[in-house]
C-alpha cells in the first residue's frame, strides 16, 4: 500500500458499525477493481455507501504514487449526490454526454440477489444510476450485508421497486401496474417532512414503488413495467453487476462474483 492511503486493515472504527460496513465494503472494491494505469473514466453512483468510494478514490489523489493518474481520471455522476461527492474529493467531474463510454463503475444497491440482480432507487436515483452502470465496462456494487437477499428479489427490500415515471403519467401508471401486472401495492413516493407532495427526480420526474411480493423473475418484471406508457425506467437492474461487495461491521467483506 502506498503512503498516503490509509490501510484498510488498520481502520479506525467511525463509531457506528454500518458505517463501518460500508466502508469496508467500498475500500475493498475501490484497492482490488481501479486500476490507476487502465481506468481513464469513472462512473460514481449514489447514496450513502458509495461516499465511501468516493472518499477511497480521493485518498488516492493524495498519494505521490498515484496522484498524477488520478488527477485525470474523469468521473461520472448519477445525479446531484454524486456530484457534489466527485467535487467535494477534488476529482475530475465529466458529463455522460461528453464521455457515453465508462471504463468502471461503483454503485449502491437497495437489494442483491445470488445472481447479482438488483433493485436501486431507494433515493431516487435510478435513471441515472442505469444510464452510467449499462454504459460502463465493468460495473462493481458496494453495499453491507444486510442489502444481500436470501433468495428473491423483494424478500429483504419490501418497499416495492421503484420506477421513474413522466409525472402525467401517475395515475395511468399506477393503475396499470395494479390491474395489468398485478402489484400487491403501489405508492407515488412522497417527500414526507422534507416536502409536501411526492418526491422530484433529479430529472424532474416522480418516483412509484411498486410491491410485486417475492420476484422469482426479474427480467421479466422490468420488461413488463418498461413497456408500460409514462414508465422512464425501473430499478431492476439486470445482468449489470460483476461483483458485488458485501461489508460487516467487523471490517470483513464478503465478494459475490458473476
Ligand atoms: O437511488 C439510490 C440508489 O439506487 C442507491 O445506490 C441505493 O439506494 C443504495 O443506497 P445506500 O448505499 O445508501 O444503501
Amino acid at each position: 500500500m502506498a503512503a498516503g492511503v490509509p490501510r484498510i486493515d488498520g481502520l479506525e472504527s467511525l463509531g457506528n458499525p454500518l458505517e463501518d460496513a460500508k466502508r469496508a465494503a467500498a475500500y475493498r472494491a475501490v484497492d482490488e477493481n481501479l486500476k490507476f494505469d487502465e481506468h481513464k473514466i469513472v462512473g460514481i453512483g449514489s447514496g450513502s455507501t458509495v461516499v465511501y468510494v468516493a472518499e477511497r478514490i480521493g485518498q488516492y489523489l493524495h498519494d505521490s504514487e498515484y496522484s498524477e493518474l488520478v488527477s485525470k481520471f474523469i468521473c461520472i455522476p448519477t445525479g446531484f449526490q454524486s456530484r457534489n461527492l466527485i467535487l467535494d474529493n477534488k476529482l475530475q467531474l465529466g458529463s455522460i454526454e461528453q464521455y457515453p463510454r465508462i471504463d468502471i463503475a461503483f454503485d449502491g444497491a437497495d437489494e442483491v440477489d445470488e445472481h447479482l440482480q438488483l433493485i436501486k432507487g431507494g433515493g431516487a436515483c435510478l435513471f441515472q444510476e442505469k444510464l452510467v452502470s449499462t454504459s460502463a465496462k465493468t460495473f462493481i456494487i458496494v453495499a453491507d450485508s444486510r442489502k444481500k437477499s436470501p433468495q428473491y428479489l423483494g424478500k429483504n427490500w419490501r418497499q416495492g421497486v421503484p420506477i421513474e415515471i413522466v409525472p402525467s403519467a401517475y395515475v395511468r401508471v399506477k393503475d396499470d401496474l395494479l390491474e395489468q401486472l398485478h402489484a400487491d401495492k403501489v405508492d407515488i413516493r412522497q417527500g414526507g417532512s422534507a416536502k409536501a407532495g411526492p418526491v422530484v427526480t433529479d430529472n424532474s420526474n416522480f418516483i412509484i414503488d411498486a410491491d410485486f411480493g417475492e420476484i422469482k423473475d426479474p427480467r421479466a418484471l422490468h420488461t413488463d413495467i418498461k413497456l408500460l406508457v409514462g414508465v422512464v425506467e425501473t430499478g431492476l437492474f439486470i445482468d449489470n453487476a460483476s461483483k458485488a461487495y458485501f461489508g460487516n461491521s467487523d471490517g470483513t467483506v464478503e465478494l459475490v462474483t458473476k
